[in-house]
């Protein structure tokens, strides 16, 4: 690696196999160029991965390395280089595929003559042993938030709904958070401590003790207590470093131009934005019933729309997912656009004409909604969803609307049409609900507003201590 200063490290930005996971990190790069300019940050993942990046305007010149990785080697469909390309029930196939990639990654690392330091994914946690090995620095880059991570680990530890029957249990470390069994994705659900699912996320959580730092993406006013419970769970430096978020990716496509004109067309703070991110989706009979609540709701929505749970965007749509005649109608009265497939969410979360997000309650999703103060209505599917809902709610920034795609979590269209209209109308809640998201908007600017915004000085500080240790 020619032309490196042998004092300062060479930063590896190792993010998760998934497209949610990705952003953040680019972001990332972003900062560390503002505070070290010249910093040589190398971005490492798969060869599709790599080829599909968007590099936004701002981004530094960050290098590109890519490992081989062979899906079809582990029984996965060939090319399925993300969790996007995947149904639900071969994630875990994918997670344990994903830890294949550690020969390539430790040859890579071994091969770079200035001190390294690499910041890992938290599902890439065991990175820590190849640091260990070869000398470097490690931190471990959190892409969530910080109480939904902990009650996600905590869980994934102590499987506390098999230890107590009935639909409410504390968590054992912090018992102060009490879950609801509705809040437990189905794979914890089904886990039983011997089961694969149990077992990879144990090795992440027991990488993560072994790392030097934790860096997550949100802020320190913002999440007190997430943070306190990431530090005990792992007991290592945790800084706060957030929010790192989506840059709109420049786009002149015609589906991109027609959605921004159709957003042009309405008025300030109308339109309800509706996503569940970039791998989660809801069931059929839920997509009839959000159909027809949001009909009766009467506001105007513009809906990412990804096929059924269980089934394959690449398959094709098919009419019958929604109602007869719904799109017509809504087309006609120019109340309502459904996007099929991908959406450009941050330019769209940008318009003047969006007033809330319906959301999975994905990290990003959340940080990119309240970044301009948009309310959300939440809908948590899988993972840490449940948790980062938790938290919003109690932020008063969210309405909880409906939990899961199971069979067993049916929501009825009135039900819809009631949480919009109370995050969106003239009521009482509406109005506090879109008063706390200025409030966490604002904090959320803060937190990277000069050299003494909480996520700058964080980000400072944990260059430091890298840039000590590697003395
Ligand atoms: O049509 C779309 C759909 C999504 N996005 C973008 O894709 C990202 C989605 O991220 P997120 O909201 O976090 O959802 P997921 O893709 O589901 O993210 C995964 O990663 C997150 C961060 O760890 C976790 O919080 C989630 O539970 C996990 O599912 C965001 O930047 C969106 O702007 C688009 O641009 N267009």
């Amino acid at each position: 690696m020619a032309g490196e200063d042998a004092r300062s490290p060479h930063v590896v930005l190792f993010p998760f196999l998934a497209r949610g996971h990705i952003p953040a990190f680019l972001r990332l790069a972003v900062h560390l160029h503002a505070l070290r300019p010249g910093l040589a940050v190398t971005f490492v993942s798969t060869p599709c991965l790599l080829g599909s990046l968007s590099l936004p305007a701002t981004s530094p010149p960050i290098q590109l390395h890519a490992l081989p990785f062979a899906p079809a080697d582990h029984g996965l469909p060939h090319g399925a280089e993300s969790l996007a390309d995947l149904h639900v029930h071969q994630f875990i196939t994918f997670f344990q595929a994903s830890e294949s990639l550690r020969p390539a990654f430790d040859s890579f690392v071994s091969g770079i003559r200035s001190p390294v330091c690499i910041i890992a994914d938290a599902f890439f946690a065991w990175t820590a042993d190849v640091a260990r090995e070869r000398g470097a620095s490690h931190a471990v880059f959190l892409p969530g938030g910080a109480f939904g991570y902990a009650v996600f680990f905590s869980v994934w530890v102590h499987l506390p709904h098999t230890l107590k029957a009935g639909d409410e249990f504390p968590l054992p470390n912090f018992p102060d958070v009490v879950l609801h069994r509705t809040q437990i994705p189905r794979h914890m659900l089904a886990a039983t401590g011997a089961d694969p699912w149990t077992a990879f996320f144990r090795r992440v959580i027991s990488s993560c003790r072994k790392t030097d730092a934790v860096l997550v993406n949100t802020v320190e006013e913002l999440e007190p207590t997430g943070l306190d419970m990431l530090r005990t769970s792992f007991g290592v430096q945790t800084w706060a470093i957030g929010p790192l978020l989506a840059e709109p990716a420049p786009s002149d496509s015609q589906d991109d131009t027609s959605i921004i004109q159709w957003l042009d067309a309405h008025p300030p703070r109308s339109v309800l934005y509706i996503s569940f991110g970039s791998q989660n989706s809801i069931n059929t009979d839920q997509m009839t019933e959000l159909a027809l609540g949001l009909e009766a709701s009467g506001r105007p929505f513009l809906w990412t729309f990804r096929p059924p749970v269980g089934l394959d965007p690449k398959d094709g749509f098919k009419p019958e997912w929604l109602p007869a005649g719904f799109e017509d109608r809504m087309a006609e009265a120019n109340r309502g656009l459904v996007v099929r497939g991908w959406a450009p969410q941050a330019r769209i979360l940008a318009h003047a004409s969006t007033g809330a997000f319906m959301t999975h309650c994905g990290w990003n999703s959340i940080l990119e909604s309240l970044h301009h103060g948009l309310p959300l209505v939440g809908w948590p599917l899988g993972g840490e969803q449940f948790f980062n809902a938790m938290l919003v709610v109690e932020w008063g920034v969210c309405v909880e609307m409906a939990r899961g795609n199971t069979e067993s979590s049916a929501i009825e269209r009135a039900e819809v049409a009631e949480a919009v209209g109370t995050v969106m109308g003239e009521t009482e809640k509406g109005e506090e609900t879109r008063r706390k998201a200025g409030e966490i908007a604002r904090a959320m600017a803060a937190a990277w507003e000069g050299p003494g915004g909480s996520s700058a000085v964080s980000l400072e500080g944990f260059l430091r201590c890298v840039e000590t240790s590697v003395r």
